[in-house]
């Protein structure tokens, strides 16, 4: 498989504790990966160092190449999601595009068609012209999500892009992670809404303790004892005709 993620025995310390410990991973074209795991199991630590935003050891593919380089290949959106200046909806997304930028730093035709694209793909068109910082929390972070779309990089990462969205634009956002990856690019978004990862990821990786505990298909991720062992919860999980249907209904703490 050609990796567009390729990490090899990633390890991150926080002090002389391993956060991350020796996690292996390939995510190739076509996989949305869901990166899960409990509050501290590691999942923004290992993003963070996968793209060379944080010291650690062992091997990651992006975080060797050179800076200009790694932003034409992978886009990132940080957890933190706040815009503080006052510019318009359509600037914060052309941001995405700076990497693929002349010298000059003007815009061409494919950068704004880049920027309608992602604009239409987060349904962002009637925000497009508003002072982004006016924006409700999950609003910006919608528009952040479509500057990360914008760049267009063969790999995205992101951390918890859905949190705070309203159901319908965490759906909606899922399906658009989906469809890049149907398109032959590679999503690696860490999660806390396990039944939305069941749906619309391709794979899972599920971190404990900083350790890679279990790597597949939702339905042989998340098994009972995993979740039981790993996230201490009981939880409803079956197929219907409409796919994947998962409901946590216990906190076994
Ligand atoms: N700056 C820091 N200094 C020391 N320890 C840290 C620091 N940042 C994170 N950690 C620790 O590293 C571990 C992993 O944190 P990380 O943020 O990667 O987890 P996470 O899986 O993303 O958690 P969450 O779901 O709560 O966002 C946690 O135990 C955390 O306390």
């Amino acid at each position: 498989m050609t990796a567009l993620l390729a990490l090899q025995d990633l390890s991150v310390h926080r002090g002389s504790r391993p956060v991350v410990d020796h996690v292996s991973l390939r995510v190739g074209p076509g996989e949305c990966v869901g990166l899960i795991g409990p509050n501290g199991a590691g999942k923004t630590s290992l993003l963070r160092a996968a793209l060379g935003l944080l010291a650690h050891q062992g091997q990651s593919n992006i975080a060797d190449l050179p800076a200009h380089a790694r932003a034409r290949q992978a886009a990132w959106m940080p957890q933190s999601r706040e815009i503080a200046w006052g510019i318009d909806v359509e600037a914060v997304i052309a941001l995405g595009r700076t990497p693929w930028l002349p010298r000059g730093g003007r815009l061409r035709p494919e950068d704004r068609a880049a920027v309608d694209r992602a604009i239409r793909r987060m349904k962002l068109e009637s925000f497009r012209h508003r002072p982004a910082n006016h924006l409700s929390g999950g609003e910006q972070a919608r528009v952040l999500i479509a500057r990360a779309l914008a760049q267009e990089t063969p790999l995205l990462m992101a951390d918890e892009p859905i949190a705070g969205l309203d159901p319908a634009a965490q759906i909606t956002t899922m399906e658009v992670f989906g469809r890049i990856a149907a398109e032959g690019k590679a999503v690696v978004v860490s999660l806390h809404d396990l039944g939305l990862a069941a749906r619309h990821c391709t794979r899972l990786v599920m971190l404990d303790r900083g350790r890679a505990v279990a790597d597949g298909a939702p339905g042989a991720v998340l098994t009972p004892e995993r979740l039981e062992e790993v996230f201490a919860l009981r939880a409803f999980y079956s197929r219907s005709a409409d796919g994947p249907i998962f409901q946590p209904l216990e906190s076994l703490r």
